[in-house]
Formats: structure tokens, sequence, C-alpha cells
């Protein structure tokens, strides 16, 4: 069997994980490291995944040259290597290995922690050179004293927990995680300003980002106290290096141990020129353990997305996890089917989609069901490629506002899914459920009760509920030789406009379409594939 998906593994991983993806037959692998941008740009038309690390630059003219890519997997955790925004509107979903490298680095933090305090790299350097004066490498104790973690989340509570260990006060600062779980990582929370006046240590641990680029900068690492050190595994641009050189020099900072850089490698910084630095060449990720993790997790999670579509660590989309896909499964396809519907009976710009879930789909996770929706009713309407990853953006830009909501309440149906368009001053509401739990019924439009499975062609008309209707679209379908399958035409309770929505075996041509929305009681007259 030739392989249906193929992945360029573009930096070296642990072999483990190459060998999942070559045992797998559904998968060509091919690993191509060191490739720069114009030689990624070349390649990348030719796959449907790519695999990096952190050294691989994954730029808006690489997603713009991947024509058939839909997955970018980072074997790591941070993804500032990746042009995310670029990825989204492509509709290439991004994931990563969250946990699996987080405790070397932690423990990569913690032992820079004790080579800063107690001079290992410079006193091994000295003994190696034939020095020995222990006087002069003298360090300090972390026992007692105070550090300050910068970022709370995997690798910040880990770091935590250890310099808790090692008898520490632990200061946290991090906007998005509450005092609560800080203390129960054994930190007190601090807002930054504190703990950069009141830390003996600060430790960085949050992802670089536009919003964190030079978090510490000139004013930051002026306001830390005096005598304070520095460590950094997390990124090299959360710390302006050049301010970072000044403090050191004029003795402000007692030192930094550095695994990051702004650029890397930091070939002629001056940085390097200190002897109170410590530095590792970003070695935060780099034991035999977590190299395995990582590479047997992004093998693992690539195959899971290209054969189910579930990304649980997905960082550009909701997170979902692989059963809650399968559970709401049937209903996605529903949803699409509706979204694709209103998408056709809107004949103007839509402002605004609203999804309702009724009764036993309420109690499920509402967003694969809503992102669907947006799914078909974008791919109606336009020619690129519309996915869950991108469909967010897309409406966005059409200027869309999706809302969702759920009653678990039953109504008419043990399962119902409502979806409304605001189009040009109108609503227009549609509704589907499924029979035996996984056969999609389109069941509602506008009120009116139809009964129809929602694929193939239709012809759907409103017109003016008066003899004679049907008979003329008949006979239009029947000259342009098109045959009916099925026929469901609606009365309104309260108006003398009636529905027509009719299976036809293929789609009708402009001119026919024209012929018909010229017949006189027709006053709307659309032709769909759904
Ligand atoms: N040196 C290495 O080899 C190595 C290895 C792994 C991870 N890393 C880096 O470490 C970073 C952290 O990893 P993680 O697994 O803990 O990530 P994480 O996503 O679990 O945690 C990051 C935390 O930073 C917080 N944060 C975001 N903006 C912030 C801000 N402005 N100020 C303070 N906190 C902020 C977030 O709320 C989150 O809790 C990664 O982004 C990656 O860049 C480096
Ligand atoms: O790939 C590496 O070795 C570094 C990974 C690390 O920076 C990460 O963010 O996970």
């Amino acid at each position: 069997m030739s392989a249906l998906y193929s992945v360029l593994i573009a930096d070296p991983i642990h072999e483990s994980g190459r060998n999942i993806l070559d045992s797998d037959a559904r998968i060509r692998a091919d690993v191509e490291t060191g490739l720069d941008e114009g030689a990624l740009v070349a390649r990348i038309g030719d796959y449907d995944a790519l695999i990096v690390r952190s050294k691989t630059k994954v730029t808006r003219p690489v997603i713009e040259a991947a024509s058939r890519l839909r997955a970018v997997g980072r074997a790591g955790i941070g993804v500032d290597n990746i042009d995310i925004p670029s990825a989204t509107e492509r509709g290439i979903v991004v994931f990563n290995t969250p946990d699996a490298n987080a405790t070397t680095t932690a423990e990569l933090s913690i032992a820079h922690l004790m080579s800063l305090s107690r001079n290992l790299p410079q006193a091994d350097r000295a003994v190696r050179g034939g020095e020995w004066k222990p006087a002069r490498y003298s360090g300090v104790e972390l026992s007692g004293k105070t550090i300050g973690v910068i970022g709370f989340g995997t690798i910040g509570r880990l770091v935590a927990e250890r310099c808790a260990a090692l008898k520490m006060r632990v200061l946290a600062y991090d906007p998005f995680v509450a005092p609560e779980i800080m203390s129960g990582h054994g930190a007190e929370a601090a807002n930054l300003e504190t703990l950069l006046a009141s830390a003996d240590y600060v430790t960085l641990h949050c992802p670089l980002s536009d919003k964190t680029h030079h978090l510490l900068d000139a004013r930051r690492l002026a306001s830390m106290k005096p005598g304070a050190r520095i460590v950094n595994c997390a990124r090299g641009g959360l710390i302006d290096e050049v301010a970072l050189l000044d403090a050191l020099r004029n003795g402000h900072l007692a030192g930094a141990a550095l695994d990051v850089y702004e650029a890397e490698p930091p070939t002629g910084s001056a940085l390097l020129t200190l002897d109170n630095v410590v530095f590792t060449p970003h070695l935060g990720a780099s034991t035999e353990e977590a190299q395995q993790a990582v590479s047997l997790r992004i093998a693992e999670d690539m195959i899971k997305f290209l054969t189910t579509g579930a990304a649980e660590t997905a960082v550009n989309l909701p997170r979902v996890t692989a059963d809650q896909l399968t559970q709401t499964g049937p209903y996605q396809g529903l949803a699409y089917a509706l979204g694709r519907l209103v998408g056709a009976l809107c004949e103007g710009p839509i402002s605004r989609l609203d999804v309702h879930l009724f009764g036993r789909v309420a109690e499920l996770d509402s967003r694969p069901i809503t992102a669907e929706a947006l799914v078909g009713l974008l791919s109606q309407r336009m020619t690129g490629r519309v996915n869950r990853v991108n469909a967010g953006h897309l409406a966005r830009e059409q200027g869309i506002e999706v809302t969702e909501s759920r009653t678990e309440e039953a109504r008419d149906f043990v399962s119902l899914v409502e979806i409304s368009a605001q189009c040009c001053g109108q609503t227009t509401t549609v509704a589907g459920t499924l029979l035996g739990g996984s056969h999609a019924r389109l069941v509602r439009i506008d009120g009116y009760d139809v009964e129809a499975v929602p694929k193939g062609n239709f012809l759907f008309t409103r017109h003016q509920d008066q003899p004679g209707v049907v008979g003329a679209l008949g006979s239009i379908l029947g000259r342009e030789n098109i045959n009916i399958s099925r026929m469901q035409v609606g009365v309104g309770y309260d108006s003398d406009t009636a529905i027509a929505l009719i299976s036809i075996s293929a789609s009708l041509s402009a001119a026919a379409m024209d012929e018909i929305r010229s017949l006189p009681p027709i006053e709307q007259a659309v032709g769909f594939a759904l």
C-alpha cells in the first residue's frame, strides 16, 4: 500500500519517534534537517505534515509555500519558531508536546541555580588549569534565600516545588494563574514589581511572544534587588541582553545563568566575556528521557491527527480530546450540513451565526459542533481551504459574530441542532437532528417542517402558496433532464408563503435558475449542494 500521508522531519528527533512513523504503512516520513528558509520553501509543498524542534523556523513564506500542509508538530514546548497567525490563516494546525520535556528543563534550571551560586563552571575550569584557590570560588547558600518564578505554568511549578524543597522562599508572578494554585506548589503570589525588588534569584518560565519580548528590560533589571542573580532556561528574547550586560558589568546584578539567547548561538556576544555568567547551549530539553518522550509523543500525536483529525495539544484550536471528537462526530457532520444550508439560503453578507443545541446534544462539548457549522457556512461561500483551524479567523475577517448556546431540555427531538444566521436584517433558521444517533436529518427551515437527508444537490424555493408552482418547477427540471428524488413542500401556518425543498440528481444551470426565479409566484430560489 502506498503511503497516504507524507511527513517531513526537519530537525533531529530521537529515533523512537521516527521508528513509530516508519512502522506505520499510512505514513511516509522523510528526515531532512538543516534546511534554511529557501530550501524549506522549495520542499514543503510535497508534505502533509512537518515536525520541527526549535532550530527550524516555520516562517510565513514557508507556510505560504505549504500548499498541502495540514499540521506542524513541535517536538518540544516553545512554539515561538512557528508563525502561528500565518498557520491559522491557512488552516494549518500547530501542536506541541507540552509536558514531555518539562521535568528535564526544570532540572536544568535547578542545576543553573546551583552552578551560579557555587561558581561550579569557573571552579571546574580553574582546577583543570592547575589552579587551587578555593577562596576565589566561594559561593552563596540557596537555603533561606528568595527566588522569584516568572511564569507559573508546567515548568515554573516544577521549579517552585524544587526550590521550596531547597528551603527557599518562593514568589511567583503569572498574570493568568490564581494565587491558590501558586500556594499549592509552595509559592506565594506576587506582582512583578514586588518579585523583582525582593528576589535574590529570578528564574524565567514564560513563553516568548510579542507581549513578553524584553519582559526584563533595562528598567526592570534596574528594579531588581542589588546583588540578585538571574536564571533563564525559557527564551533568550525575554531579557534585553544589552541591558543585562550593563547590569552585570556595573555590579548591580551578581550573576546570570543562561541556556537561551536572543540569537542562537550567541556568537560574538559580549556576555561571553563575563566571568559571572554561566552558559549552556539551549540544553533545557536535552536528556535521553526528555528527547525520547518528546519524540514518541510528537510521532503518536501526528499519526493521530493525520488519521483522525484529533489534536489534543493544538495551540491554534480549542483543545478537544479524541473521545470528545468521537462523541460529537455525527453532530459535527450535521452542523456542517446545516452551516452549508444556511450559507446557501442567505444571499448576502452574514453578520451573525447563532448555534443552539437542544436536548442530549447540549450535554456534549459544543465547540467542535459550532466550529463545523462555521466551516460549512464558509465552505459554501469561499473557494480556498476552510477548516476548523482557520474558520474563526475567516469569520472574523468577514465580520461574522459567532455565538453558541444550549438548552438541555429537548425540543421536539431528543437532540436538535439549530443554526440561525442574520443576513441583511433578516434571520434564517435551519435545524436538524440525528435519527438512530447517527443519520443526519434536516427537520426545519424557517419554521417549516421538512424531512430531508442533507446530502447531494437541492433546489429550494420560497413562493406564493398557489396552484401550479410545483408543476412549473417540475417541467423546468424535466426539460433540464434532472431527476427529482424527493420533494418536500411546506405551507406557512399564518402566511400564504410556502417553501419547496427538492432533492435533485444534478446541479441546475444558471439559465435554469434564472428561469425559475422569473416565475411570478417565486420569491426566492436557490440551488445548492450539501
Ligand atoms: N530551554 C529549553 O530547552 C526549554 C525547554 C522547554 C521549554 N522552554 C521554554 O519554557 C517556556 C515555559 O514552558 P512551560 O512548559 O512551563 O509552558 P506553560 O505554557 O506551561 O507555562 C507558561 C506560563 O507562562 C505564563 N505567562 C504567559 N505570559 C506571561 C507573562 N507576561 N508574565 C508571566 N507569566 C506569563 C502563562 O500563564 C503560563 O502559565 C516555554 O514557552 C519554552 O519557551 C525552554
Ligand atoms: O528542541 C529542543 O531541544 C529545545 C526545546 C525547548 O526549547 C522547548 O521549548 O521545548
